[in-house]
């Protein structure tokens, strides 16, 4: 009964592996009766037999299905450190499968049993104050097995938060979509929805998106959907979405044009997204956009799922081609991922657990016109949960991705907390400027997602109005950290990149743009420990800002492109730079050894202009990137979960003969 699982990390077993030259269906993901696999086997070993290095005196039997049946105090202990550690691990969630052993083998429980386990898993809810929230209930041969989530409950200003990038070719149907999610009406085909979301007037005329948008879907504790446009505009207000929320989806609508790709870039490297969601239109199939933006998103390791638009339109054999294509795009070398084919509620529950492994690429087919299978994919975001935890004792840091003024409350930013807690009149220091400078700011005032807050912590996007600042001095890309933070500016440095794409070779002086988090620079290949590079090419590459220096962490992935010229990379040293006295709100200097903040490194004058203007349209949203360093795929949730039953019809491909399926 209790299954206090781990699930399987499906993209890493050999059998999955296997698996990925046949369409899989989401029950392959459910466990065999074979016991604990190799890493689940390590797992098992952990959770149960080990706390803190010492051998525990009576050990839980995470295998067991009846562990959480009536455990003796200890046990109880060590299962709620375990739902604690869960929680965290899921950024204050988790799905918690009652009825089932750790390993998957052994399963089903009577009523009564059931009964006793459920009351043990809302005990332990209520010690770390979450929400037990029904997913499913089976009735296998061997007895009941339930599906929970389990949700941190949160206040009337706080939610939990999860940004999904929107990337897909024109016209795939990505404002469409969000118009439906967001606004609870089915679109006409002909652009209905899509018309309550656009910005500017010139997108309205084309109906082509060209800015980085932001739209917010709300979930209450129950998964229902809280959005409610108003009666006239149909305008939704985002404070009374969040005081409803226990989860918000923040989409970034992303450009579907070429002509936008820098837009679209700047979103997928500035917004810090979760997971991206590649839209593709069933009829069209897998064309324009659609690789290119598949392959940024693999390039910044963020977990992709696709959703297969205008079902209601597409003749049956178009579909199955669009989709055969697909599937034969995510298995290939390049992606390496295992297409699933999300068909029902189960497969929801099953994809959705283990989607942070990154190699699962669960496939929604929807209509925006019929409504058909949105059901399936309001659930799935519902599930999806953050991809990094973060500590509130972490220095702050916040990256800045657009600046305002607004009347009567001076200059605004908005952007990411990258890490940490800022609080209101809080003083940070904001840099770099062009000579590599960090000044003192306070902080005036916090809104979040438009409410005004207090405070907020790692992984919150956020507007700060800040004190005595003109707004001309600040640009994207520049952060706010805490003084604990000693930041240093950065002009040159030293990443590892892999050539996606160029016409010809790429060799030292070369000049592309940098995308890394919210910063976006030109800058000069100083050097590199090959001749030349071409496509396919890896180096180890010296990079130099042309215009400002920077303010860079090791580990940050980054994008490099000019034209079609791309390449990706992750910054692996940065070069020291010299200390640099404090300049003052006033453009004094201040001296001494009480100014431990400030950074400068001996750079070119910032007169050159490399920068490219890029699309002037970005507007509106917040939020930066700065790509999970790794980007290893998290266990969500940590359980093992069982799919719907051997009876999968949901796959287009039986899996192949390796011998992990048929749960
Ligand atoms: N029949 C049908 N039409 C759809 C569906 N989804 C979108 N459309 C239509 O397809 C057209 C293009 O949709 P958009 O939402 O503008 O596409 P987009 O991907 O956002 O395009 P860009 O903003 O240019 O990147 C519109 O006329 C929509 O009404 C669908 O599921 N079925």
């Amino acid at each position: 009964m209790a299954s206090i699982a781990a699930a399987h990390e499906p993209g890493l077993t050999p059998c999955a592996i296997a698996l990925a030259d046949a369409l899989v269906p989401a029950s392959i993901f459910a466990p065999d009766r074979g016991g604990c696999e190799d890493d689940a086997g390590d797992e098992c070993f952990d959770d149960g037999d080990m706390f803190n290095g010492e051998p525990e005196d009576r050990p839980v039997d995470f295998t067991n299905k009846l562990a959480l049946v009536s455990p003796n105090g200890e046990q109880y202990d060590s299962l709620l450190r375990q739902l604690r550690d869960r929680m965290e691990e899921g950024c204050g969630e988790t799905i918690y499968v009652v009825g089932m052993g750790s390993d998957g083998g052994d399963w089903g429980l009577d009523e009564k049993d059931m009964e006793a386990s459920v009351a043990t898993v809302r005990s332990m809810c209520e010690q770390v104050d979450a929400d037990l929230i029904t997913l499913r209930e089976r009735n296998e041969a061997a007895g009941l097995v339930r599906d929970y989530l389990i949700r941190r409950r949160v206040g009337e200003l706080d939610f939990l938060e999860v940004r999904v990038a929107v990337v897909g070719n024109v016209d795939a149907g990505k404002s469409t979509l969000l118009g439906v999610l967001t606004h609870g009406e089915l679109d006409n085909g002909r652009g209905f929805a899509r018309q309550k979301l656009f910005r500017h007037k010139h997108e309205m005329e084309s109906g082509r998106t060209s800015s980085v948008g932001n739209d917010i879907l709300g979930f209450d504790q129950e998964g229902q959907v809280v959005n409610k446009p108003d009666g006239h505009g149909g305008s939704l207000d985002w404070t009374k979405i969040c005081e409803k929320s226990s989860k918000v989806i923040t989409f970034i609508d992303l450009a579907g044009h070429e002509k936008y790709l820098k837009t679209t870039v700047f979103g997928m490297t500035g917004h810090l997204p979760d997971f991206c969601m590649l839209m593709v239109g069933s009829n069209a199939g897998i064309v324009g956009m659609t690789k290119e933006h598949l392959g940024l998103a693999l390039a910044l390791n963020v977990p992709v799922f696709v959703v297969v638009t205008k079902i209601d339109m597409c003749p049956a054999n178009i579909l199955q081609e669009t989709l055969k294509l697909l599937q034969r795009l995510l298995k290939s070398p390049g992606c390496r991922k295992i297409p699933v084919l999300v068909q029902n509620k189960d497969d929801v529950i099953v994809t959705a657990s283990n989607f942070s492994s990154e190699r699962m690429c669960p496939i929604f087919q929807i209509s925006n016109v019929s409504g058909e299978n949105m059901e399936l994919l309001k659930m799935f975001l519902n599930l999806l949960s953050s991809r990094t935890s973060y500590r509130d004792d972490q220095p702050a840091e916040f990256q800045i991705d657009d600046t305002y003024s607004v009347p009567g409350v001076g200059t605004v930013v908005s952007g990411t907390t990258l890490r940490g807690l800022i609080r209101l009149n809080d003083t940070m220091l904001l840099g770099p400027d062009p000579l590599g400078s960090f000044i003192p700011i306070a902080v005036k005032s916090i809104h979040r997602k438009r409410m005004p807050v207090k405070e907020v912590r790692g992984g919150q996007t956020a507007s700060f109005a800040l004190k005595k600042i003109k707004r001309s001095t600040i640009r994207k890309g520049m952060v706010m950290v805490s003084p604990k933070v000693c930041p240093q500016a950065t002009w040159e440095f030293e990443a590892e990149i892999l050539v996606l794409h160029h016409p010809t070779t790429i060799s030292p002086r070369y000049q592309a743009m940098v995308h890394c988090g919210s910063i976006r620079q030109t800058a000069t290949i100083l050097s590199m420990n090959r001749d030349c590079l071409r496509t396919g090419d890896k180096a180890s590459v010296h990079f130099r800002f042309i215009k400002t220096p920077e303010y860079l962490h090791c580990d940050q992935r980054l994008v490099f492109r000019e034209g079609r010229t791309k390449a990706v990379g992750t910054i692996t040293k940065m070069q020291s730079t010299k200390k640099a006295p404090l300049r003052r709100e006033d453009g004094t200097t201040a001296t001494g050894d009480d100014i431990p903040t400030i950074s400068q490194s001996a750079g070119p004058n910032a007169t050159q202009s490399g920068e490219g203007d890029e699309d002037p349209q970005i507007k509106e949203g917040n939020k930066e990137n700065k790509p999970k360093s790794g980007g290893g795929g998290r266990r969500r949730g940590g359980q093992r979960h069982k799919g719907k039953g051997q009876n999968s019809s949901n796959s287009t491909a039986a899996p192949s003969s390796s011998g992990t399926g048929g749960s």
